[in-house]
């Protein structure tokens, strides 16, 4: 297996403070993983180097097999190879453009369409995956008229649409309700499930958001790995209370995890 990340020894100072510090994490072709750590732990900050948006300030970063930085590497070539959903992409979209015309953009590494001919095979793509995702019946409606569940999904459709080799998620369930996490824990679920889908990492807070076939935890305090490996072996009380910085008992129900403090004494 091939790694479609590596990351030796990387560092992100800024003003003196390092937001990741000195972490190595491989992820291999075909690994789904989950990153787990509270607010300001440096969540963001690995998925930025991840999607090559955000350079280290020190140490080594391969993605997909290139070095950034090495001569030879181009991001502008690496990029449409990684597929990103998350805010700060939903920002940049415009508002009135409609669902389909959000998802096709991404086939032309567009955020807006401009006066590009869209392909037939394009669109039954763009199509395709807003069905997988159950947004058929959102084709018309404009991006900014949708609840926050339809955008998160429209978000993952439109990250799909490239063909990635790598998808990175950041916080896809932040701010649904109950049912729209359960349904997109379902989907994610169904994508990390499939064996052609693309290696997947995603950013989360909680623990009722990793979805069953999710293989990876990597778990960060302050910029550094605290656990890293199989979810079955990493996922514990003892590596969740030290992440979380307080005592925290994790539960395995059926295919899915639960976690909850314990009461005070
Ligand atoms: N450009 C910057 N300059 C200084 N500090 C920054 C910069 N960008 C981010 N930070 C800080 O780096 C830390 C890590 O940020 P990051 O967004 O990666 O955390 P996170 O784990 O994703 O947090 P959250 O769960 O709250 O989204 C935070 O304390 C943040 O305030």
């Amino acid at each position: 297996m091939s790694d479609v990340l590596e990351l030796q020894d990387v560092s992100v100072v800024r003003e003196g403070r390092a937001l990741v510090d000195q972490v190595s994490w491989s992820v291999k072709e075909g690994e789904r993983w989950v990153i787990l750590g509270p607010n300001g732990a440096g969540k963001t900050t690995l998925l930025n180097i991840a999607s090559t948006y955000l350079f280290p300030s020190s140490g080594t970063v391969s993605v997909l097999d290139e070095t950034l930085g090495a001569p030879g590497t181009d991001v502008f070539e690496l990029r449409p190879r990684i597929g990103m959903a998350g805010i700060a992409l939903a920002e940049k979209l415009p508002k009135r453009q409609t669902v389909l015309q959000t998802v096709l953009t991404a086939a032309y590494g567009m955020t807006a369409a401009w006066q590009e001919e869209y392909e037939a095979i394009d669109e039954q793509r763009a199509r395709a995956f807003l069905d997988r995702l159950g947004m058929s019946e959102y084709l018309d409606r404009t991006f900014g008229s949708l609840s926050e569940g339809e955008r998160k999904r429209t978000l993952i459709a439109r990250a799909l649409m490239t063909d990635p080799e790598l998808l990175l998620l950041d916080e896809p369930a932040a701010g649904l309700d109950l049912g729209g996490r359960e349904d997109l824990v379902r989907r994610l679920g169904r994508l990390a499930r499939d064996p052609i889908a693309p290696s997947m990492i995603m950013v989360t807070h909680h623990v009722e958001e990793i979805a069953p076939g999710f293989t990876h935890v990597l778990m960060i305090r302050q910029g550094k790995v605290l656990a890293a490996g199989p979810v079955e072996l990493e996922l514990t009380s003892r590596n969740l209370s030290l992440c979380f910085g307080l005592p925290l008992v994790v539960e395995q129900v059926g295919d899915r995890w639960t976690a909850q403090g314990l009461p005070l004494s």
